[in-house]
């Protein structure tokens, strides 16, 4: 990329989320953050390399060194952000436009775009489809710091949505809690037919189908399965219309829960019977009860989930640390940066949360070890899954081909992990407040009738040797 010849007219409107807007060309595209106009070009800069950095020094090596795409912090002319600020201006969805992308300092992330393949081989030339999920985190927490009894029965994310509900904020469906290739299956045909705000799916690049709010963006799953047809319906079949929908739909469901569970090494699964549950999971109570929960080891589930577990404590548990760790800082300001608490996000910054005390010793090392355990976490809480496919012939002979039956086509695909970025050690306070709020107002109000709210979930869950844990499928 020649960043002296920019020109927007290259560049188109991909997507946003709270604190970035996405443009895109066919093979990168260029993250600018939307925040304070009031930093200088330098700390925009080292703000966006600060992303870099966390992305490849830490969560890469947490997540695995196949998922984790860090890009490279760029300088883009300041007339071609303002240019290309204009012309995605009216593409934007309403709900976003409460803030502005950063015209200022023209400093952007550049990284793949991960809705296309690197290696393309189709030899049919079909444009790759490409499954955004974001999957949250609802596994009930076993720290012994937790105080309220429902925090071991109705996990977080649940509350949070009746939270949200009441605050006018909920405007999308959600799906939490998953076992099994059966419950996978069955979360995500309800994901298709109610999308809300849960997933995208892109062809070739572009959004095909996701949430209301993205325009031109299709809402019919009949519509859907159309596009899905030539990827998994031989050309000459006869099935009607409705038949071959619901064919294409399933080979499509069946092919993102291969993608989400595949692992390097097949033989490494983790198989566990469950103890507790959340829940407000009513209803696949049944399906729960009867299924053994399996994943397997180092699937992209796996690594997410095992990053989101590094909140050991609970906020509960970690905000009398985060209070440690600040009058530490009071008492001694200068080892603000030794402890690393803004960055830089370094192989040592990796290893203070690696090597932090497995017992509270009552050191400042544990305290800043767990609070940057909690950080990761909870960037881990709030990342999307990105799995993209393309067909190929059994002869491209590729390292990644996914066979769904033997006799249906292959499917090359990749599985990526994006929007990595440091949560802010400063909200650590604001966490445990809305926490007590969160449990507070489900104790008051929904305890007695959560039944509507739980039949509007599609819950996904797993153990995960041993641990009752849940990962929820989120709006992206
Ligand atoms: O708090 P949550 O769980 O609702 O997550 C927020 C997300 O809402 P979601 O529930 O995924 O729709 C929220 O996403 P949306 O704006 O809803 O797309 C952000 O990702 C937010 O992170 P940040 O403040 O921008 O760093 C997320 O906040 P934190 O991860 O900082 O808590
Ligand atoms: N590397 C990429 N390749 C393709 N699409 C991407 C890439 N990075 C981001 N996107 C798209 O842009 C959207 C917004 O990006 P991202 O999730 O990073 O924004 P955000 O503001 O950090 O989100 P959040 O609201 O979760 O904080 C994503 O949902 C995804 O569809």
């Amino acid at each position: 990329m020649e960043l002296d010849k920019m020109d927007e007219n290259d560049w188109k409107y991909h997507g946003e989320g709270n604190k970035s807007l996405v443009v895109s060309n066919h093979a990168r595209v260029l993250r600018l953050l939307k925040y304070s106009t009031e930093d200088t070009t330098e700390q925009a800069f080292r703000h966006i390399q600060n992303i870099v950095d966390y992305s490849q020094n830490v969560m890469k090596p947490l997540l695995g060194e196949k998922f984790v795409h860090n890009g490279e912090a760029v300088k883009l002319p300041l007339d071609f952000v303002r240019q290309l600020s204009l012309k995605v201006q009216q593409e934007r969805p309403e709900s976003r436009c409460d803030k502005v992308m950063d015209t200022f300092s023209g400093c952007a992330l550049c990284l793949p775009n991960l809705t296309q393949l690197s290696c393309c081989c189709s030899r049919e030339h079909r444009p790759p489809l490409c499954i955004e999920i974001k999957p949250k985190c609802g596994f009930l927490p076993s720290s012994r710091h937790v105080t309220k009894e429902i925090k071991h029965k109705v996990c977080r994310f649940c509350m949070h949505q009746h939270f949200k509900v009441s605050s006018y904020c909920f405007g999308k469906g959600h799906w939490n809690n998953l076992l099994n290739k059966q419950r996978m299956s069955l979360a995500i045909k309800h994901l298709i037919e109610e999308p809300q705000n849960n997933f995208k799916i892109f062809k070739g690049g572009e959004c095909i189908y996701s949430c209301k709010d993205d325009a031109d963006v299709l809402q019919d799953v009949d519509e859907l399965a159309q596009h899905l047809r030539p990827y998994f319906l031989p050309s000459g079949s006869l099935m009607n219309g409705h038949q071959s929908s619901k064919v294409v739909l399933n080979e499509l469901i069946q092919v993102i829960v291969s993608a989400l569970l595949s692992s390097w090494d097949p033989r490494k699964t983790h198989l566990s019977e469950g103890r507790v549950r959340c829940e407000a999971s009513l209803l696949h109570r049944d399906l729960l009860r009867n299924t053994n929960h399996c994943l397997p080891k180092d699937c992209v589930l796996d690594k997410i989930l095992g990053t989101q577990m590094l909140d050991s404590l609970d906020i509960e548990g970690l905000n009398p640390l985060f209070k440690r760790v600040e009058q530490h800082l009071q008492d001694f300001p200068k080892e603000r940066s030794s402890l690393q608490i803004d960055g830089p996000y370094s192989q040592s910054f990796l290893e203070k949360i690696q090597n932090c005390p497995t017992e509270d010793d009552g050191s400042i090392e544990y305290a800043v070890g767990k609070v940057h355990q909690y950080r990761v976490a909870m960037t881990a809480k709030d990342c999307s899954i990105m799995i993209t496919i393309a067909t190929c012939g059994e002869e491209d002979g590729l390292d990644q081909s996914l066979e769904i039956q033997p006799s249906k086509p292959h499917f090359t695909y990749s599985v990526s992990i994006l929007d990595l970025d440091p949560k802010p050690y400063e909200s650590i306070p604001h966490q445990s407040r809305l926490d007590s709020k969160i449990v507070n107002h489900y104790l008051r109000s929904t305890l007695p009738n959560n039944q509507e709210l739980a039949n509007q979930s599609v819950f996904l869950g797993w153990d995960r040797e041993g641990e009752d844990c849940t990962l929820v499928f989120h709006p992206v």
